[in-house]
């Protein structure tokens, strides 16, 4: 049994590093971990330092008095980060302004404002040199590339701070064009109402544009590729390779710059051929670095199988919430590898959760986009709060107040692990990691070893009956809905396609109106030979299907002592594909025999 005194002590690790636990029994303790990091930290020297960089926007020379005075008034920054120290003055200087750049940062650092500050410098440059006829043309001159919509929303706020102060005229336009949004309205107002200087781009919807009209992308001349390492590998590798070769075709690329918080060694070769030569490689970290942030302990809770995730998760999301407060609140990001699990992890935490009643608030593809944002907005403007997200919001997304960053299972890699973690401990801020693993993911812990990722705690967590019990039952009660659910959407489906096939817009064939999704429908159905009663409907239910199809095989006036016509296969067909229970299935046989019973009765009176 748990005692809850130590599963608080875990929690409180969750707050400070230095607590123990005996609930999760301890596996390991590295209590000096953090001293270590920050010696090693302070040890290794910058790498690449020419000079000393000024701290503070207002010492960078060259830098744009409107772009300055939009920092300091709108953004209310004065210091730089380190990342902004090391690239602002380089890529402004009279000497280097222009030159290419390949930068590695570590997460939340203000990479971002380091990149755009170039580019919007740059693009305003490059205007103020046109004829006002020129001006007026308004094509991107840059290109910002980002692996999510998120993302790329974000990057374009940013930006359009860093301008606010330009006056209107001068001031470069920024649009953002990403998937999932009606295209025929974006281009309206991306490319037509006002046009564009800068534009933000996801790769997908970027290449739909330039195949379709290649010409408007004729005066890109600075192109970024922010997250570049995710941008390079195998996922966007196609449409990325074929966006560089189509703008080849209509304009020369004079500066190209790729960021990111993690730069493989692979990543650095593939980059050269977008950068050429003449490149610079910017690091803030030195090779021997911790790769995640210093101010972001973590932890890890180890489990023996991989369904075993979900139970430590709710216990430390429990008790973490117990603690929260307005002065301490507890805003966290449950990290899934794929939309359905964030389906289902969302499902059982928002029952599981509800007493604390706090938003739980799920984000993932399978989302149209209009809800993502949404989502997303409503995460970032509530104190409290649990996002159950997949990796869309891994990489680059900036939400302030970020406690916690919950990681279920093995990431898509270390680097994405890192960048998972990098959504809290932001601009100087502290936050926590918490891994749960399964013994079953012990080559995953290896690689993260190997990457210099140690956990400042790594706990077993023993099971607690009364929770898992608890579980069972949402569980089951997720099973239930789920199961009406999909008889439900199967019907509408089917619905739709008789409907179709009724103003004879689709098919000809009645078996064809049954799609592979509802082939359980015409499976039974060609079983028996029978259609039309199922398609004459209009307001069909799984019940009034198998009546049709009980009442049409009664046609077929076989004799009832034989043995039933339904094999095995059909009866899971039955069970599995429609989600019948065992009730309904023994209910459909009986009515069966009894419609054959009574048929081949009549049929004998007929004789
Ligand atoms: N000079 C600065 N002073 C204070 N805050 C800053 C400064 N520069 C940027 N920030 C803020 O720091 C936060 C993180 O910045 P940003 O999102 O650009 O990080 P990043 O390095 O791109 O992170 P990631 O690797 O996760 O994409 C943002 O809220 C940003 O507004």
């Amino acid at each position: 049994m748990i005692s809850s005194v130590t599963l608080r002590a875990l929690l409180r690790t969750a707050r400070s590093p230095a607590a123990s636990s005996t609930q999760f029994s301890r596996a390991r303790a590295v209590p000096q971990i953090i001293r270590r990091y920050a010696s090693m930290d302070a040890a290794v020297a910058p790498v690449q330092i020419e000079e000393k960089p000024p701290a503070r926007f207002d010492g960078v020379s060259n830098l744009n008095n409107y772009i300055l005075r939009s920092i300091i008034k709108n953004l209310k920054f004065k210091e730089m980060t380190e990342v902004q120290q090391r690239i602002l003055p380089f890529l402004l200087a009279d000497e280097t302004k222009g030159n290419s750049a390949l930068v590695q940062a570590k997460t939340g650092t203000g990479k971002t404002v380091a990149f755009m500050i170039p580019v919007i410098q740059g693009v305003y440059d490059i205007l103020s040199e046109c004829e006002d006829a020129e001006r007026r043309i308004r094509k991107p001159v840059a290109l910002v590339i980002s692996p999510t919509r998120e993302l790329a929303y974000q990057i374009s706020d940013e930006a359009k701070k860093l301008c606010s102060i330009i006056p209107s005229s001068e001031r470069p336009v920024i649009k953002t064009v990403v998937g999932g949004v009606s295209r025929r309205m974006e281009e309206q107002k991306v490319f037509r109402s006002g046009g564009v200087d800068i534009l933000v781009a996801t790769p997908g919807r970027l290449l739909d544009y330039l195949k379709e009209d290649p010409k408007r992308f004729g005066n890109v001349q600075i192109k970024v590729y922010d997250e570049a390492d995710r941008l390079l590998d195998q996922g966007f590798a196609r449409e990325i390779s074929e966006i560089r070769s189509r703008l080849e075709r209509v304009t020369k690329i004079k500066q190209m710059l790729m960021f990111s918080a993690t730069v493989g060694q692979g990543v650095v070769g593939i980059a050269e051929q977008e950068l050429g030569k003449n490149y610079k490689f910017i690091r803030t970290t030195s090779k021997d670095d911790v790769p995640t942030h210093l101010s972001v302990p973590q932890s890890l809770v180890l489990v023996d199988k991989l369904s075993d995730h979900f139970e430590p998760l709710v216990s430390l999301l429990r008790r973490q919430l117990d603690e929260a407060s307005i002065d301490q609140p507890f805003k966290a990001v449950v990290f899934l590898r794929t939309g359905k699990e964030v389906d289902h992890y969302h499902f059982l935490l928002y029952h599981l959760l509800r007493n604390y009643d706090i938003p739980i608030i799920p984000i993932s593809s399978r989302l149209s986009q209009a809800a993502r944002s949404r989502n997303l907005e409503k995460f970032k403007s509530s104190a409290t709060s649990v996002l159950v997200a997949s990796d869309v919001v891994a990489r680059g997304v900036d939400v302030k107040n970020i406690t916690h960053v919950f990681q279920v299972g093995r990431a898509m890699g270390t680097e994405q692990y890192i960048h998972r973690v990098g959504r809290t401990g932001r601009a100087g801020k502290s936050g926590q990691g918490i891994l749960i693993l399964s013994k079953k993911e012990s080559d995953f812990y290896k690689s993260l070893k190997s990457m210099q990722i140690n956990f400042n705690d790594e706990y077993t967590y023993i099971s607690d009956p009364e929770l898992t019990g608890e579980i069972s039952e949402v569980a089951r009660k997720e099973l239930d809905l789920w199961q009406k659910r999909r008889r439900e959407d199967e019907l509408s489906l089917l619905e739709q396609k008789y409907d179709a096939h009724k103003r004879g817009k689709m098919l000809r064939k009645p078996t064809e109106i049954f799609s592979k999704d509802i082939d359980v429908v015409s499976t039974v159905i060609s079983q028996f030979g029978f259609y039309r009663g199922v398609i004459s409907k209009r307001h069909l239910s799984s019940r009034d299907i198998l009546r049709d199809i009980v009442a049409g095989i009664g046609h077929l006036g076989l004799d009832p002592n034989e043995k039933p016509a339904i094999d095995r296969q059909t009866s899971a067909i039955l069970k599995n594909k429609l989600a019948l229970s065992d009730k309904d299935v023994r209910e459909f046989f009986v009515e069966r025999m009894a419609i054959r019973k009574d048929k081949w009765a009549q049929n004998k009176r007929l004789e």
